[in-house]
């Protein structure tokens, strides 16, 4: 049962039912013929009803048509600007390289459209408080603009936030890890060129910086205390450091109430994989790491057992919450709830013993007036993508969204970690508006 469920939510995800569209669906149009855009809205959108992919822009003409053609878009543009200015679009996808976000979004909100720009939202903080902060983007009936951190839209990642909230405990230490195995980032890519504000901390890295500030609270500033970066291998004068981008990170930091915080990204993982084989052989094995969201409590006192004639017993409880899998949850995931119990007497420890219990939320719970909107097999995406329709349609929605102020906080984080490697930050675009 249990691996027919994963298959046939999967199956579902990939080949989703089609939807017949309202007449008022919103007409959708994609900036630059991305890899990424067929995952995040084409095939999402088909599903929905509310949401037609209409055209997509591409700066060499015949790889747009090409696109377009895969993808079933009617309208083709070949220039950016000119899908921009296209009267009948209502909404833009701005999937380029991270260091033209800023200005394409702009341009697009500018002109009217609604928009949902992929992570991270800027090159930089500079460029994120300009960007959220313009005031064609906070004026009263402004479009609607959103940074697509699609995880946070899905109830899985809200299952476990509330895990999280309900515990009565102080959190003493928070951990979040994205990798990608070797082999899929080519070197050439966009993710490693400074001048498109490449590096890890701008790609996978990005996410489990969002995670652990989702856990920690908005408000709560992250202080690097320690960032450890590994460089990108090559360059045309062959030193790493000048090419200023980081392929893997490791950045740990302290809040103000003392917590313990540490993520790792990887942008090229290798070796440690298959464990049983000696390290020197694997070493250069692309290998596969699960992402995770992990929360420790400090211990909390439960209970007071009181004895005739022996001191009292205290009973502890330290809690530990994981999410395995917060990216890609659909396919498969995991809520770990596990307390380790103490009986303590006085200063020794009388008994210790662990219990965990596991949980998974492909919908929100029973009951709950959006579990019977959303479905099992819908993706982080396909959730992003109902709730950023609801927004631009004015409707109730679930809830979750990311606002101007946590884009912009979320830049400032990475700015923070990027100076504490002794990295310089990502270059702030020229274009004004
Ligand atoms: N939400 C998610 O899960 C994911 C998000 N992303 C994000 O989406 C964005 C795009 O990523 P992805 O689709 O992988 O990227 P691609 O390599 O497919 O690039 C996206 C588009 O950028 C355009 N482009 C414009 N200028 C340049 C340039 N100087 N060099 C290269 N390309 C250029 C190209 O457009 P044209 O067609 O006009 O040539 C290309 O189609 C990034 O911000 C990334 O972080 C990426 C993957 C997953
Ligand atoms: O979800 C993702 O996975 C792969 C990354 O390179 C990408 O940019 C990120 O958004």
């Amino acid at each position: 049962m249990f691996l027919f469920d994963i298959i046939q939510r999967t199956y579902t995800a990939i080949f989703p039912p089609t939807a017949s569209k309202n007449d008022d669906a919103i007409r959708i149009g994609l900036l630059g013929a991305s890899k990424i855009a067929p995952v995040v809205v084409v095939n999402p959108a088909k599903s929905h009803p509310d949401v037609i992919v209409a055209a997509v822009a591409a700066r060499d003409s015949e790889r747009a048509k090409q696109y377009a053609k895969t993808h079933g878009i009617p309208i083709v543009h070949s220039s950016y600007q000119a899908l921009v200015n296209d009267p009948s679009i209502d909404a833009i996808y701005v999937a380029l390289p991270n260091g033209l976000h800023y200005e394409w979004a702009l341009r697009s909100i500018r002109a009217g459209k609604h928009v949902l720009i992929e992570k991270p939202s800027c090159s930089n903080a500079i460029e994120a408080r300009k960007l959220f902060n313009h005031p064609l983007v906070t004026a009263q009936n402004a479009p609607v603009l959103l940074e697509a951190f699609h995880y946070q839209f899905h109830p899985a990642w809200q299952t476990f936030l509330s895990e999280v909230r309900r515990f009565p405990g102080a959190i003493k230490d928070v951990y979040a890890g994205f990798f990608l195995p070797a082999g899929i980032v080519g070197v050439d890519d966009i993710r490693f060129q400074y001048s498109l504000a490449g590096g890890c901390m701008m790609d996978v890295g990005t996410y489990p910086l969002s995670c652990v500030r989702q856990i920690i609270g908005r408000e709560a500033i992250l202080e690097p205390i320690d960032v450890k970066y590994r460089g990108i291998a090559h360059g045309s004068d062959g030193k790493s450091e000048s090419l200023q981008i980081d392929e893997a990170i490791e950045a740990k930091y302290r809040t103000a109430d003392s917590i313990n915080v540490h993520i790792s990204g990887d942008e090229m993982t290798k070796g440690g994989r298959p464990s049983f084989l000696p390290a020197s052989w694997t070493r250069n094995m692309p290998s596969l790491r699960w992402p995770k969201s992990s929360v420790t409590f400090e211990p909390v006192l439960v209970d007071t057992l009181v004895r005739e004639n022996k001191s009292p017993l205290q009973h502890f409880v330290q809690r530990t919450v994981t999410l395995w899998n917060p990216i890609i949850p659909t396919f498969y995931h995991r809520i770990d709830i596990c307390d380790q119990h103490t009986l303590r007497q006085e200063n020794d420890i009388a008994k210790t013993w662990s219990e965990t219990n596991y949980k998974t939320a492909y919908n929100w719970p029973e009951g709950d007036k959006r579990a019977s909107i959303y479905q099992d097999w819908w993706t982080t995406y396909r959730c992003q993508l109902e709730e950023f329709v609801n927004r631009v349609k004015g409707r109730e929605g679930s809830g979750v969204w990311v606002d101007g102020a946590e884009s912009i906080a979320q830049m400032e984080a990475i700015d923070r970690t990027y100076k504490k490697a002794g990295l310089k930050l990502r270059p702030t675009s020229t274009f004004e508006l």
